[in-house]
């Protein structure tokens, strides 16, 4: 059967199912309704006697049973008609032929979920189905795939890209590599307006070898900017939903975002690929609700030092005095720590637990016992704490880290804490730290060294979301790894230009031909306070078309030009980007001008321009 005859069947098939799926779903509700109605009027409650009483229960039961099948049916219904629809517009993307030892080839055909036929056949397999792992190590010939840990030998004689819009076939390709992959280039040269999207037609070998690790405890990427680890994790998200689907729910997850922006900027992925999104945070407001359980108010930020390494030091201290009550009768030759679980550990299996922890403690004793030169602040009342119960986020399975080079030590002793029984992948990039809070992002695999645990480090060094001219500007201040090895997958595109300042006559009309051209559109500065400054400047020369995008705004939009500081552009990417004060001194400071810059030039996808006064 030709490509198109087949899409045409499929597509057919999917309208058909959506409207059978429909009536299913109206009928059997129906049915449930009906069959209330009748446990309503056809129970009696008769407890007359013990038989009476008996009968009455399991008339009731069997109603409910009833009730409970049919409501499971109508959820079966409604999360196929969900399927069906989803993939609707593109019924797959790719085909694999597999030949297994003996047999003829076979054609598999892969979407964002899988389909059965009305025979209950694999019509369309997911694209997180072990087969389909074929399709993206991208292999030819003899290769094989892991099915529940078992190696399957197979012979892979065509590798297919199929571009499809509904019911037509527009294109299709055979056995492309990256950088000659029309599909990608395609997709990564159309505008980037909308937010992220997910990448599953397009998902590369060294990607997909981070979406479907499964045997790492603690993952860590190392990405160079646009190498997609954004994506990559989102992608991972939905391939462990799916992996783990009989033992973990969608509750089970966690993503720690910088900054709420960003948790908008991400917000249509998962659901793009028929999965809810997970619950999305930030570390400080993690903690800051973890503190209300333990009876603290934590007011300050976790981005402030407060020295918790130190303090977890102190923890580690044998033959040590603490004026904590109990804490005298455990044994002297166990660290400071160990004594305090002890202490917590008596006090629970007793049920003596304290009401408060604040009266029970003595904060300021506390610190002078521990020989902290200062107060302990909320955080560290919080860790010592953690660290006293022992207390660990047990309900997180799975802990997914964005912009991990940024998080200060504090806050990894914090996640190694509560998450140290949780499936953990970090992604970041060593380049990205800008400032002396981040941490030393290439060494974070000792970190979570732990005999138990399994410590991954992967590498993405191919870069995808800039032209090859802009990937070359901003891969010059990449410092360990130089431009050279930073790899651009789109062509050259417009070289990026540098100009020494801009009247304002000039900046609008720069700003009016990017809205022109379609696609985003940002200005970044330094600075919260230059793009404050710039925005009520723009807005009192009468440019309306500009929103001003800082810490307490929310969302990042396309409707206008977008006045962002470096640190909100931080992971988001626009097409037109315009990059104020490049001269400013918070771009020459030693190391981390270099990484601001990098990641300041790095946000634009299709232009670049370099301002270097301030606008
Ligand atoms: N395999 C892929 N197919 C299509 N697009 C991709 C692929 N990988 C990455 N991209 C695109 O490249 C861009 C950069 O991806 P992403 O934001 O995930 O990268 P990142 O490594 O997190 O970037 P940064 O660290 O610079 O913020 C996005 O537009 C993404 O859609």
């Amino acid at each position: 059967m030709d490509e198109q005859t087949r899409l045409t069947r499929t597509y057919n098939y999917l309208g058909t199912e959506i409207t059978r799926l429909t009536t299913v779903i109206q009928d059997l509700e129906e049915a449930a309704k009906q069959t209330k109605i009748d446990l309503a009027h056809d129970t009696r409650l008769n407890l007359n006697s013990y038989t009476d009483t008996l009968d009455t229960f399991a008339n009731i039961e069997s109603g409910n049973r009833q009730i409970d099948t049919l409501n499971a049916k109508v959820d079966i219904a409604h999360s196929n008609r969900d399927k069906a629809t989803l993939l609707q517009p593109q019924a797959y993307f790719a085909r694999v032929d597999l030949a297994f030892p003996d047999e003829a080839p076979e054609a598999f055909y892969i979407g964002k979920v899988g389909y059965l036929d009305s025979d209950g056949d694999n019509l369309i397999y997911d694209w997180r189905t072990p087969v389909a792992d074929t399709y993206y190590a991208n292999q030819q010939g003899a290769t094989s795939y892991l099915a529940h840990g078992c190696e399957i030998h197979v012979d892979l004689s065509l590798r297919r890209q199929l571009v499809v819009d509904h019911d037509h076939l527009t294109a299709y390709f055979d056995n492309q590599g990256a950088l000659n992959d029309p599909v990608l280039l395609n997709i990564l040269a159309a505008d980037h307006a909308g937010g992220l999207q997910d990448i599953t037609t397009t998902i590369q070998t060294e990607q997909n070898d981070i979406i479907r690790n499964t045997t790492a405890d603690v993952l860590i990427v190392d990405g160079v900017a646009g190498s997609g680890k954004t994506s990559v994790l989102l992608q991972r998200i939905a391939y462990l939903r799916y992996i783990y689907r009989e033992q973990w729910t969608a509750a089970d997850f966690l993503l720690l975002t910088p900054s709420p922006v960003f948790a908008q900027y991400i917000k249509d992925v998962l659901p793009a690929l028929g999965e809810t999104n997970p619950m999305a945070t930030t570390l400080d407001h993690f903690l800051a609700q973890l503190g209300h359980y333990f009876g603290l108010t934590i007011t300050s930020t976790s981005q402030r030092n407060h020295r918790l390494t130190e303090l977890d030091h102190a923890l580690d201290q044998v033959d040590f005095n603490l004026s904590v009550p109990g804490y005298a009768q455990t044994p002297t030759d166990q660290s400071v720590r160990q004594r305090l679980r002890l202490v917590w550990r008596k006090l629970v299996a007793t049920d003596q637990q304290p009401e408060a922890f604040n009266d029970w403690l003595d904060w300021e004793q506390l610190q002078v016992d521990l020989g902290l030169p200062t107060p302990l602040t909320d955080y560290q009342q919080l860790y010592l704490l953690l660290q006293m119960t022992n207390y660990h986020q047990d309900a997180v399975k799975a802990l997914f880290v964005d912009e991990a080079q940024d998080y200060t030590a504090d806050q990894l002793l914090f996640i190694r804490q509560l998450f140290n029984h949780a499936h953990i992948t970090l992604v970041g990039d060593h380049n990205q730290v800008l400032s002396t809070t981040g941490n030393d992002y290439a060494q974070l695999a000792s970190f979570f060294d732990a005999p138990k645990r399994v410590v991954t480090r992967l590498r993405l060094l191919t870069s995808y979301r800039a032209t090859g001219a802009i990937t070359r500007y901003f891969g010059q201040f990449g410092q360990t790894h130089n431009a050279s090895l930073i790899k651009p997958v789109q062509p050259d595109g417009a070289t990026p230009v540098t100009l020494p300042g801009l009247s304002t006559t000039d900046l609008i009309d720069q700003l009016t031909s990017y809205r022109a051209q379609g696609g985003s559109v940002a200005i970044i500065t330094p600075t919260t306070t230059e793009a404050q400054a710039l925005y009520d400047h723009l807005t009192s020369q009468n440019f309306t078309d500009c929103t001003l995008v800082t810490d307490a705004s929310r969302t990042v939009t396309e409707a206008t030009v977008q006045c962002l500081p470096l640190k909100i552009a931080k992971g988001l990417e626009f097409d037109h980007v315009l990059l104020s004060h490049f001269n400013a001194p918070e771009y020459q400071v030693p190391i981390y001008g270099d990484h601001r810059r990098y990641v300041a030039a790095s946000r634009a996808t299709q232009t670049l321009l370099v301002v270097e006064a301030q606008l």
